[in-house]
């Protein structure tokens, strides 16, 4: 199923900035990014899906329904960029407060059910200690996994998430990652607005690049990367670096591949002491398993293998710099 469907979806400020003529589809429980360099229009993209904006015009679905219906938003949860809560307020009643608003009755939110899930909720995103605490003490930081919190709490279908980590530290960063990863693994939907990179590259499936309020690129990211040949090889994304290389190993793990390896694998450097660095273009995460393997049957030891670094990063500056040097803004 497809959980946001947009057909050119406009939206500008008097004529200007904004985004305009967006088409896009997100799969039912991918995470998907959002990418694009600042003013290129997404918090306004978001800011229609969450029903906050109203497009100028265009066609667009979330969950199935038209935007901004009442049902589709129940199943939606939304962490805003810039987000402030009632300071006076502790956690716990900023969740209770947001059960309210997400259409719960008064006697709802007082039963206990609603108050366990409010503690879990807590916990979730690390804030348990803090629950009875007021807002206004919370550090930038805390009061980001509030908002998460929020967005969590009624256990949507899609999550929306407008820069989730830019407050948080590396440790915190690195939970709500682990976080995002095991929504997704539930089934959620996750729609991440995010500058930082190294998150896209470990968490996200798919992508789409915004520049000057229009789209330029959309798809899984393996297809996006691959497209632009970044790497040691053309499309190349990931790499591996291994001990115990001799000069015949290429030779042993082509036969060990059935003649197949030339056109995956890229041998980048190897060195008398046996080390080598290696990429390859893989499709996912398990054919970068399978050579992993193949290099163990064959004698060698495997010191690293992950996606390639910066990549991403590469290829977000060659997307810019193409639309920059085409003369469009
Ligand atoms: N309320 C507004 N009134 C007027 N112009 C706006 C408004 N909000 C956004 N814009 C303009 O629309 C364009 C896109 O802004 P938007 O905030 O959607 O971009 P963004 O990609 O989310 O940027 P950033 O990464 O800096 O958050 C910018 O040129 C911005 O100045």
């Amino acid at each position: 199923m497809t959980i946001i469907d947009t057909a050119e979806l406009t939206k500008t400020y008097n004529g200007r900035g904004g985004c305009r003529g967006i088409t896009l589809q997100v799969p039912e429980g991918c995470i998907f990014g959002l990418l694009g360099p600042n003013g290129a229009g997404k918090s306004t993209f978001v800011k229609m899906l969450a029903g906050l904006h109203r497009p100028d015009s265009g066609r667009a679905a979330v969950l199935g329904r038209p935007l901004g219906q009442p049902e589709a938003r129940r199943k939606l949860g939304y962490l805003p960029e810039l987000f402030r809560f009632q300071e006076w307020l502790t956690a716990a009643e900023v969740l209770r407060f947001h059960g309210r608003l997400g259409g719960l009755s008064p006697r709802e939110t007082r039963a206990s059910a609603f108050r366990n899930r409010i503690r879990d909720t807590l916990e979730l995103v690390g804030l348990s200690d803090a629950a009875d605490r007021k807002v206004g003490g919370f550090s930038k930081g805390m009061q980001q996994r509030l908002g998460l919190a929020a967005a969590l709490l009624l256990e949507p279908e899609l999550l929306i998430l407008d820069e989730p980590a830019s407050a948080l530290d590396p440790v915190g960063r690195y939970e709500v990652r682990r976080l995002l990863k095991r929504l997704r693994d539930k089934g959620v939907t996750i729609f991440l607005n995010t500058h930082l990179l190294e998150d896209v590259e470990e968490l996200c499936d798919e992508a789409a690049f915004l520049y000057g309020g229009e789209l330029l690129a959309s798809g899984p990211l393996h297809k996006l990367l691959g497209g632009t040949g970044v790497g040691g090889n053309a499309g190349a994304n990931w790499r591996f670096r291994l001990g115990g290389w001799l000069p015949e190993t290429w030779a042993e793990l082509n036969d060990a591949a059935g003649g197949s390896l030339s056109s995956l694998l890229n041998l980048v450097e190897a060195d008398d002491g046996g080390n080598a660095l290696l990429t390859a273009a893989v499709t996912d995460r398990e054919q970068a398993g399978y050579l992993c393997s193949l290099f163990i049957r064959c004698g060698l030891t495997l010191y690293e293998s992950g996606p390639e670094r910066n990549s991403l990063e590469a290829w977000f500056l060659r997307m810019a710099e193409s639309r920059r040097g085409g003369g469009s803004q």
